[in-house]
């Protein structure tokens, strides 16, 4: 059995009257350690698959197993340890605390983790040790995006997910930070899936799970990604 096993998945949401099928008979498997790229187009229902495997949501239909674990099983309790304990995530817009410096951003989310790394430590691996006193209005969008990344290392997870974690950023700077998380999830050995619409970013991943309607329309094995230094876009 794989790191994590995504079989038959469906996510259905009820609005109103209308049933709104996000992910529909989603299967995939992804390796411990691997780099992995969640490519599609808007509304393919990329997010809805990242919240499902980080426990923000559950299945309507369909198994999900974690490092052995069947999320899909769990009640609210055991979401909420396993999103605390397990779990990095990395948001489009950063989502730092404002009235709170980078080293207490990090210090923040290692606090409820029994197995956190040192937050000074992570800072310095993501090349901030000079702004660890800095609030994030003090910090550039790339700098920002850092912090959030080290937050979510910092709490030493089993997954760190990464939500269109370039989105907001210009291509040099959203080139670094790819860098940063294809190097964190190699020398850390942290399963890392980044979703995208950018395909450019595709060919660092280790594997490429291309979703269209809520389904997955192709899987990519890379057997020689590129490293993050040679892609541009
Ligand atoms: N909470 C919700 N309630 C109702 N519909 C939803 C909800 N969340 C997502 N959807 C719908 O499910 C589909 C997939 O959405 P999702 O956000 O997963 O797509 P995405 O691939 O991440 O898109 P984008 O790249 O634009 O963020 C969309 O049609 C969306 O409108």
């Amino acid at each position: 059995m794989a790191f994590i096993e995504f079989e038959n998945v469906e996510k259905k949401y009820i609005v109103g009257d209308l049933a709104i099928t996000a992910v529909d008979d989603c299967s995939f498997s992804i390796e411990k350690n691997e780099l992995v790229v969640i490519l599609g187009p808007s509304g393919a229902g990329k997010t809805t698959v990242l919240n499902l495997l980080g426990g923000m949501d559950s299945p309507s239909d369909g198994n999900i197993t974690v490092d052995g674990n069947e999320i899909h099983k769990y009640n609210k309790k055991e979401l909420i340890n396993y999103r605390r304990n397990d779990i990095g995530f990395v948001f489009q817009f950063y989502n730092l605390v404002e009235n709170l410096t980078a080293l207490e951003n990090v210090e923040l989310a290692c606090q409820i983790c029994p197995n956190s790394l040192d937050p000074k430590t992570i800072l310095e691996k993501v090349g901030l040790s000079e702004r660890i006193s800095n609030f994030p209005s003090q910090l550039s969008g790339g700098e920002q995006q850092r912090v959030a990344i080290a937050r979510a290392v910092a709490k030493n997870p089993k997954l760190l997910l990464c939500d269109e974690p370039t989105g907001a950023l210009d291509s040099v700077t959203g080139q670094r930070i790819i860098e940063l998380l294809q190097k964190n999830c190699k020398k850390m050995g942290m399963t890392t899936v980044i979703i995208t619409h950018n395909t450019v970013i595709a060919d660092v991943a280790d594997k490429v799970i291309k979703i269209k309607n809520g389904t997955v329309k192709d899987i990519i094995i890379n057997k020689n990604p590129k490293k993050a230094e040679e892609i541009v876009w």
